[in-house]
């Protein structure tokens, strides 16, 4: 087993009804590194996601996070891991800081940083405040912040910049790369946001129909396409091969 690898996707499958979503996919995510996954609407991010946390079971395949198997050590898996995936839930009469007790609570641990935590994200002073008073931004700050706060070593993040204004997002960048370099977490991120990626990320995958059809690393994407990651991300979402 490479222990350097925080993901390590192998052969992946899941169908649904009948349906193959998931398709001999394979990826690796690198420890202390930031990897963005990029694809279509459909092409199967959060499926993948879902099965990296445990929370669907591959048809095929095997999904190891942090070591461990995704099917076996589920539990395991979400203790020292951070997500935000699809819509937010939040008990909405309670305060932000309740919020992430609950789930402190839920994880089992104690004297955890919450008001750092909602500082770290931008939402200092904003513990008490219901949550239903809270803007989108808000919400996506708050849930970003309940998966950080139990200090995951990895973090996974279906497109957590969803929703934030142009401040926030270069917020989130600089959070996002401040925690790579100062604790050396792992983050895996979905953005339909591809200058985002660009930026964030350390090396991107490409999903197609189900299958990671590209790893690369940003810079060589910039030799190959000097205008952009627009120009790249069409050459290559819709099927696989890049039209060079
Ligand atoms: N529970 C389910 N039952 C049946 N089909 C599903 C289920 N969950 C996902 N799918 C299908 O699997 C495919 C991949 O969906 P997924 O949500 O993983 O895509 P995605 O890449 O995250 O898309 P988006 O960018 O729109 O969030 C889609 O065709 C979707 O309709």
């Amino acid at each position: 087993m490479d222990t350097d690898l925080a993901v390590n996707v192998i052969h992946l499958f899941k169908t649904f009804e009948g349906k193959e979503v998931i398709q001999d996919c394979s990826m690796s995510v690198e420890r202390g590194t930031i990897y963005g996954f990029l694809g279509k609407n459909g092409a199967g991010k959060t499926t993948v996601f879902k099965i990296l946390l445990g929370l669907l079971k591959p048809t095929m395949g095997q999904a190891v996070v942090l070591g461990m198997d995704s099917v076996k050590n589920n539990l395991d898996i979400l203790r020292r891991t951070g997500s935000l995936i699809e819509t937010l839930i939040f008990y909405e009469h309670l305060s932000a800081a309740e919020n992430l007790q609950i789930h402190l609570d839920y994880m089992g641990i104690k004297n955890a940083d919450i008001n750092g935590t909602l500082e770290q994200v931008g939402l200092p002073n904003m513990g008490t405040q219901a949550v239903s008073t809270f803007s989108l931004g808000m919400r996506q700050r708050l849930g970003i912040a309940r998966a950080l706060v139990h200090k995951p070593e990895l973090l996974i993040l279906d497109e957590p910049i969803n929703g934030l204004d142009p401040v926030g997002i270069k917020e989130m960048r600089e959070l996002f790369c401040n925690l790579v370099q100062e604790r050396s977490i792992t983050i895996l991120l979905s953005s339909h946001i591809l200058t985002e990626m660009e930026h964030m990320a350390n090396r991107i995958g490409v999903i197609a129909d189900g299958t990671v059809v590209q790893e690369i690393d940003p810079k060589e994407i910039k030799r190959k396409y000097p205008n952009g990651m627009e120009d790249y991300f069409m050459a290559i979402a819709n099927g696989g091969k890049e039209n060079e």
